[in-house]
């Protein structure tokens, strides 16, 4: 691919540091940097010289490097220019390099061309980004993993083989007369049957790792009035949502993330639910029950006093969330008296009490959810996740209509279920599905 332009950025992070590197891919970097160093640049060797100004002047003294194409990281030709970390100096050698021809660089441009030069499959250059945002260590290694491809080629390996069981289908079609098992029918139905397995498996992993990648999701649910915002308020330790005491107070849903001992969770605040409420609450109520629907964890919020008067508004809309913690709040307001509840944590949000035992279950959960992930765990998304799923459901099919020996249906199931597990690695992609995963790069990348 000769004929892309040559783009230019800063690849470090913003902000003043030690070493800077603005980074060069396409054709034109080596005569860009070669004017810029006023010297010829050996491949990949470290050349100590000037970085000069159209008036020969020096902006900076540093290293320049050149990986010729393809040994790149782009397959391009790429050069760096370290320079001192001096966000002046390193804008000054990004608009030197545009004089000399070079074109600012999109976010993710750099990553997107290791992609189109095959380099990197897509979720692999997923992956790059996942590590860079990686939360804490297991993310950054989980995210590692699937930079080295072990999620890709899981994928693959289950792409393949649909493949191979759509040809040996298709073959089966022109042999229309013949019934299917004397063309090996039963083998056919026991490798999609062990394939369909082996997705299942890989979806559970890719759940594994899209939980991984984006933290323990909570929700926190209740009747109205019963102290949600209050309690994610403190969790948060900012006063994010709004709180007053006029029951129906938040309509929206809230994210916020929170860390506890370097494990990462999102809170969601939501809606009190409760029969009736205007349009907006209903509007409210419905969107926290959506969002239930991706909860891990529900975070179940009553008043203290009377805790048996909520809990019917709840209990069906947390039927399907794996995990709950019950929580009774406002128990600054209950006599000293009071028998602690068996089955839920007596809290403060006003006074604090009772948020530490809160805080240790959070954290145990969170904690128990990265566990989960173990040995070998890769990173994956939610859009890696929805493809599986599809796939699942198509190969489902696949096996339905072979059993009915529809083979030209079994066959387009197939296919389906191969395009999806495309679009995982980008094997299959629309070009705004690129332009949606690249944008959210960072510039430099
Ligand atoms: N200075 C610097 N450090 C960096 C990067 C970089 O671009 N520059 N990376 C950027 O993400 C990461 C490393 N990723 C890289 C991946 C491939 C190649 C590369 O040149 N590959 C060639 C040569 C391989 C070899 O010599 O064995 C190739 O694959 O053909 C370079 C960096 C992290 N550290
Ligand atoms: N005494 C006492 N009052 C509290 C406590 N937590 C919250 N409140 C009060 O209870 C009222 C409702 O609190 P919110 O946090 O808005 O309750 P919510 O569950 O978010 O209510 P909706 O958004 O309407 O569903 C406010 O007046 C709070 O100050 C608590 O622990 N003790
Ligand atoms: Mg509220």
């Amino acid at each position: 691919m000769t004929d892309r332009d040559t783009i230019a950025a800063i690849a470090t992070a913003p902000g003043a540091g030690g070493v800077g590197i603005v980074r060069l891919s396409g054709p034109k970097s080596r005569a860009i940097a070669e004017a810029l160093a006023a010297r010829e640049l050996v491949p990949r060797t470290a050349h100590y010289v000037r970085f000069r100004d159209e008036h020969d002047e020096t902006i900076d003294d540093g290293i320049a490097l050149y990986f010729a194409a393809p040994a790149s990281y782009t397959g391009e030709d790429v050069v760096e220019l370290q320079a001192h970390g001096s966000p002046a100096v390193l804008h000054e050698l990004v608009a030197r390099c545009v004089t000399l021809g070079a074109r600012r660089a999109r976010p993710g441009e750099f990553s997107e061309r290791a992609f189109l030069e095959g380099r990197l499959d897509l979720a692999q250059a997923e992956a790059v980004a996942d590590l860079i945002a990686a939360a804490d260590v297991r993310a950054a290694r989980a995210a590692r993993r699937a930079l080295d491809g072990e999620f890709s080629r899981r994928v693959d390996a289950i792409a393949d083989e649909l493949l191979a069981i759509r040809v040996h289908v298709e073959a089966a079609i022109d042999f229309a007369d013949e019934p299917i098992d004397t063309l090996g029918g039963e083998q056919l139905r026991v490798r999609l049957r062990d394939n369909a397995l082996a997705l299942d498996d890989l979806l559970k992993a890719a759940e594994r790792g899209r939980r991984l990648r984006d933290g323990l999701h909570a929700v926190i649910v209740g009747p109205p009035n019963a102290g949600k915002s209050s309690l994610l308020n403190v969790l948060a330790g900012s006063e994010r949502a709004i709180v007053t005491d006029i029951a129906g107070t938040t309509r929206d849903l809230l994210h916020e993330t929170i860390r506890i001992d370097g494990v990462e969770l999102t809170l969601v605040d939501t809606a009190g639910l409760r029969e009736g409420g205007d349009v907006i609450e209903r509007e409210g109520m419905r969107r926290a029950r959506g969002e239930l629907q991706r909860a891990d964890l529900a975070l179940v919020v009553l008043d203290a006093r009377d805790p048996e008067g909520g809990r019917a508004a709840v209990i069906d809309a947390i039927a399907e969330v794996p995990l709950r913690v019950w929580v009774h709040n406002k128990a600054d307001l209950l006599d000293a008296d009071t028998r602690q509840p068996q089955d839920a944590l007596n809290v403060s949000a006003r006074t604090g009490a009772g948020l530490e035992s809160l805080h240790a279950r959070l954290r145990e959960l969170a904690q128990g959810n990265a566990d989960a992930a173990g040995e070998g765990a890769f990173t994956a998304r939610a859009r890696h996740v929805d493809a599986l799923a599809i796939a699942r459901e198509h190969l489902a099919q696949a096996s339905i209509e072979l059993d009915r020996e529809a083979l030209d249906l079994a066959a387009e199931s197939l296919r389906l279920a191969h395009d999806a597990l495309g679009e995982i690695t980008g094997r299959v992609h629309a070009d705004d599905l690129l332009g949606h995963i690249f944008s959210s790069f960072c510039i430099g990348k």
